[in-house]
């Protein structure tokens, strides 16, 4: 990884931080991936970190809280986040994400919708042009209940996917990567996705689907980092 990147992943994720943490804060989201170690990183650094709770999206993510001396909660204590940090995998115009590529999305999910605020962090390469499947075209993670992955697999064919692919663990691990929730994640790239809504609700509505990373209005506001050291807010 260029340390351009790295800087730039590091920008995005300090200024979202400075510009939107809420003096008051008591329940924050941390989200996971590698944008995010700078967001956890950061408010490690607050003064007042003794005063409010971070809850995690999973196993990454609460080493995260712990490692930079943040208090752990869990999103059963606190079902209602002030605010909640995360990376994207692709962000479209109207700051739609793509997200899973960690293989995290069920429970980013579940705090971002649990949350007042909801920030995006990212560097410049995750920008889409327009639509989501532009960039990313892996294809949109899918988390799904272990038996149901071959219905599922074939569901997601009928229903116009190019591609449909089990994640494996490739050489760290013989066999299908599991989930924090012991579920697998099977990646469907449908192109350029004009309606993130219906390709969603289409997808959820199949028996065996857990959460897809399709999210959808969701996202208040993205901070990219730019290659040359800027940064960019977008917001609705
Ligand atoms: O959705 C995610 C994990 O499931 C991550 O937030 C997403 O993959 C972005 O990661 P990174 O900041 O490493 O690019």
């Amino acid at each position: 990884m260029s340390n351009l990147i790295e800087q730039a992943k590091k920008t995005a994720a300090y200024t979202a931080v400075d510009e939107n943490f809420p003096a008051h804060a008591k329940v924050v989201g941390i989200g996971s991936g590698s944008t995010v170690v700078y967001v956890a990183e950061r408010i490690g650094q607050l003064a007042n970190k003794a005063e409010f709770v971070c809850i995690p999206t999973g196993f990454q993510s609460k080493n995260l809280i712990i490692d930079n001396g943040l208090n752990l909660g869990t999103i059963e204590q606190y079902p209602e986040l002030d605010i909640a940090f995360d990376g994207a995998d692709e962000v479209d115009t109207l700051l739609n994400l793509i997200k899973g590529g960690g293989a995290c999305l069920f429970q980013e999910k579940l705090v971002a919708v649990a949350s007042k605020k909801f920030i995006a962090v990212a560097d410049f390469r995750k920008k889409s042009p327009q639509y989501l499947g532009t960039n990313w075209t892996q294809g949109v993670p899918i988390e799904v209940v272990p038996c149901a992955w071959v219905k599922v697999s074939a569901d997601l064919k009928r229903m116009g996917a190019e591609t449909v692919t089990l994640r494996e663990g490739g050489k760290a691990k013989a066999g299908p990567v599991v989930t924090d929730n012991n579920n697998f994640l099977l990646d469907a790239h449908f192109g350029e996705i004009k309606n993130v809504s219906a390709l969603h609700s289409e997808i959820k509505a199949l028996v065996g689907v857990v959460e897809t990373g399709l999210f959808v209005n969701m996202t208040d506001k993205v901070y990219y980092g730019n290659e040359d050291g800027s940064f960019e807010c977008v917001q609705k």
